[in-house]
């Protein structure tokens, strides 16, 4: 893939005329609907999805038309301004929302095909969550937290694999901890093992670093950027960081419920150009 860094003072994304203002579903362009590749599958496929909430209040249009191919091995981050969508567009993307219309495809296999018994399964086997808030269980420990997704799919954690993906974090040394032991940066790299082990294909990141110091940040951003480089995993993250952002391939911009631009290998000081010239 060829990647451009557009150097500002240009304009830092190439906004879509229709994207602000209006609340008509739009079609993207294709240069918004990420690489279709004429023999892979891409990892991800979002095909014109949209999601309407419906409430005593009335119907928000959350997602009004989205098409994207997130390719393997690539690593998005996902901006746009308070409710543009990224969390609403995460949770279709995951199976865990329903979009309204439009199709959600995970390495070839459409989600709204599968009954909530193989979505749970697959969303165990294929998908990593790494949300802001760890999701560990308390009472169990460190080593019993990043073996539970395999429990949980009947398989049998081999020690080694265990121990394996706590050394990729550096825990190895805390197995035998409960997290409330821990801080909240490791914590969070707990968090990255238990979704590591399962070697999902897709990682789905909200606010991954949204709790932590920059320095344990850091080393969060750089683990998923790795699953990506050296596993051709790929990484779908939501953040609001510009910093947290530069470091994925390609930020894909939000705004209204559309795909508004995106912006690849953008410094956080691009990136966070390109986000005020979005919430103008
Ligand atoms: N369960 C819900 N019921 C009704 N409206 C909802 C619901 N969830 C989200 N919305 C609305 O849908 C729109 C998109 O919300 P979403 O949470 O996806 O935005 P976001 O970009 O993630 O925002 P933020 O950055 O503030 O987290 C907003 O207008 C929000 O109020």
């Amino acid at each position: 893939m060829t990647r451009t860094v557009p150097q500002h003072p240009q304009p830092a994304i190439a906004q879509h005329p229709t994207a602000a203002g209006t609340h008509r579903p739009a079609a993207q362009p294709p240069g918004l609907q990420g690489d279709p590749h004429p023999h892979h599958p891409p990892a991800l496929l979002l095909d014109g999805i949209t999601k309407t909430y419906k409430s005593k209040a009335g119907a928000v249009d959350a997602l009004r038309g989205v098409t994207y191919h997130f390719q393997r091995g690539s690593y998005t981050a996902v901006m746009g301004p308070s409710g543009s969508g990224k969390s609403t567009l995460l949770q279709c993307a995951a199976g865990l929302d329903k979009p309204s219309t439009g199709a959600v495809v995970l390495n070839g296999i459409p989600l709204h095909g599968l009954n909530e018994v193989a979505l749970t399964k697959l969303r165990r086997e294929q998908m990593g969550f790494v949300f802001q808030a760890y999701n560990l269980l308390p009472s169990l420990t460190v080593y019993d937290n990043v073996a539970l997704p395999l429990r949980l799919t009947g398989k049998r954690p081999r020690r080694t694999d265990v121990h394996d993906v706590l050394r990729q974090v550096g825990l190895e040394d805390k197995a035998k901890r409960r997290p409330a032991e821990l801080s909240g940066g490791q914590q969070q790299r707990v968090a990255i093992a238990r979704a590591l082990i399962t070697q999902p294909a897709v990682f789905f990141a909200d606010e991954p670093t949204g709790a932590l110091d920059s320095t344990t940040s850091r080393q969060v951003l750089e683990l998923l950027r790795t699953a990506t480089d050296r596993s051709g995993q790929t990484v779908v993250m939501v953040t609001h960081d510009p910093v947290a952002a530069a470091y994925a391939d390609r930020v894909l911009f939000l705004s209204d419920g559309v795909v508004a631009g995106s912006l690849d290998r953008g410094t956080p000081q691009q990136i966070a150009a390109a986000m005020s010239d979005l919430e103008r």
